[in-house]
């Protein structure tokens, strides 16, 4: 089974190694391709596992598509019949307990996210390994608070359909795919379906509106790698919309909420209006030169901006939250800052979640429990938080028209350079004897008290 899996994605040898790789690493990846995922109610065509939420079938799902209707458009130039795809990119959540730590290994085994010296490389796996197993037992508390599994696969999905049909009504047919980094449906998968649907042009639309290193830069890497050798990919024009924090419709949807929040308080013009982004280590903005901070704040002032329009005018704070490991994040501290607002008498205050479109464990345990709780002991008398934008129509209808801007400007994606990280090894000698190293090495420099504790404990 295991092999049939990986040879059953039918990719070109240099493909067909990477995938062999991911088959070896990622174990729960070999199951999916072994139950076909389509279904047909009513003129929709998607994941049959989908519908079947709560199944044995549902995780095993590879693709969540929404091809539903004909996705057909006639070419004005050339006259042929057009086909567009639009995937949407996101990170994807352990669906179950079970799933959190091979969701973790995953996870951490991106070299977007443990991001390794190049000699180091070989380090990578089992160093997720051991930190995924260090670190499930707390994040399996956080996942179990919030009803035992992430929510992000159902909102994803739902917020494809919402697109799928803003389109239509723009008069754009288009199929929608879900491409997750870390959880099925996996971008691979995802990928391997656009090839078989015979899509001729495709915009890539990651779930994330500021650009990170580490989330929308990490998925792009894996398209690149699926696209780089495949005759058909690496062909499809494709228009990638790496950031869009600064959109109309999106700063004007999350005014939108926030002004609504407000109006909760018995005292709207007196609470403090506390954005809170989901974090990075410091030295993906100071060294390897992620605009993610810059864009943040390009973001919060674009929001704030929009509020003062309106004749709100707030005081406002960002901070960052979510940090693991032992390294120096994004400073301001969420934890920290709302310790601090508490001591320096502030009594009102509205949480902003802002570096991501859907509730997730962050918003739902970190923020709704965690930070609440502690806000609440530091002295803050009134607590609120502004919903994840999931559907609202006003962001979805935004999303929609983002897409129709970037069509015109798809381009086959010649991207004909090495990606880091992608010297595959084949020899499974080889293998065996660095993961042996590997490990070894990896246990003397983690199994420090400090490391182990960082990882264990960190908030989040
Ligand atoms: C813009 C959003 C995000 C950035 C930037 C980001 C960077 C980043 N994350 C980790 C480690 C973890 N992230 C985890 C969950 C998680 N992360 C994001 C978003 C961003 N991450 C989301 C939406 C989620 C939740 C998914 C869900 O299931 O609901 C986790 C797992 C949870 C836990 O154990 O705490 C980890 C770990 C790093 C190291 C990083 C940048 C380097
Ligand atoms: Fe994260």
């Amino acid at each position: 089974m295991e092999s049939t899996s990986c040879s059953a994605f039918k990719l070109p040898l240099s493909d067909l190694r990477h995938s062999d790789r991911r088959c070896r690493l990622f174990p729960q990846r070999k199951q999916i391709v072994s139950v076909s995922c389509h279904g047909s109610v009513g003129g929709l065509h998607r994941g049959g596992a989908v519908r079947k939420r709560g199944s044995t079938l549902e995780t095993r799902c590879s693709v969540g598509v929404s091809t539903y209707g004909e996705s057909f458009v006639e070419s004005a130039s050339h006259g042929t019949e057009e086909k567009i795809g639009v995937l949407l990119l996101n990170l994807g959540g352990p669906e179950t307990l079970n799933d959190v730590q091979p969701f973790l290994f995953n996870l951490f085994a991106d070299p977007d996210i443990i991001r390794l010296p190049r000699l180091f490389g070989f380090l990578q796996w089992p160093l997720a390994k051991l930190i995924s197993v260090l670190r499930a037992p707390k994040s399996k508390e956080g996942y179990a608070a919030i009803g035992g599994g992430s929510p992000l696969r159902k909102i994803t999905d739902e917020q494809a359909d919402a697109l799928k049909l803003a389109l239509e009504v723009k008069n754009m047919p288009v199929n929608v795919y879900v491409g997750m980094r870390y959880w099925y449906p996996f971008t691979e998968e995802a990928i391997q379906q656009i090839k078989r649907d015979n899509i001729t042009r495709l915009v890539v639309l990651p779930l994330y509106p500021q650009f990170s290193i580490s989330t929308t830069g990490s998925s792009i890497r894996v398209l690149q790698n699926s696209f780089r050798e495949d005759a058909f990919l690496s062909r499809l024009p494709v228009a990638i919309i790496k950031s869009w924090y600064q959109r109309e419709g999106y700063i004007r949807s999350m005014a939108d909420l926030i002004a609504k929040e407000l109006e909760r308080f018995a005292k709207p013009e007196e609470v403090m209006v506390f954005f809170s982004a989901h974090g990075v280590p410091v030295s993906y903005v100071e060294d390897a030169g992620d605009p993610y901070k810059d864009q943040m704040e390009d973001c919060i002032y674009l929001i704030m901006q929009e509020l003062k329009a309106r004749g709100i005018n707030n005081d406002h704070t960002l901070a960052y939250q979510s940090r693991v490991g032992p390294v120096q994040w994004l400073k301001p501290y969420t934890d920290e800052v709302l310790v601090d607002l508490g001591q320096k008498g502030v009594k009102s205050l509205l949480a902003v979640p802002v570096s991501f479109v859907s509730e997730h464990i962050e918003t739902l345990e970190e923020i709704d429990m965690e930070y609440k709780h502690l806000a609440l002991e530091s002295g803050i008398e009134n607590w609120g938080r502004v919903p994840a934008l999931n559907c609202t129509s006003s962001f979805i209808t935004d999303l929609a028209e983002a897409v129709i801007e970037a069509l015109p400007s798809a381009k086959a994606m010649t991207n004909s350079e090495g990606t880091s990280g992608e010297n595959l090894d084949n020899d499974p000698l080889k293998y065996l004897v660095k993961m042996f190293f590997g490990s070894v090495l990896a246990f003397i420099l983690l199994l420090s008290p400090k490391m182990v504790h960082a990882f264990r404990n960190h908030p989040f």
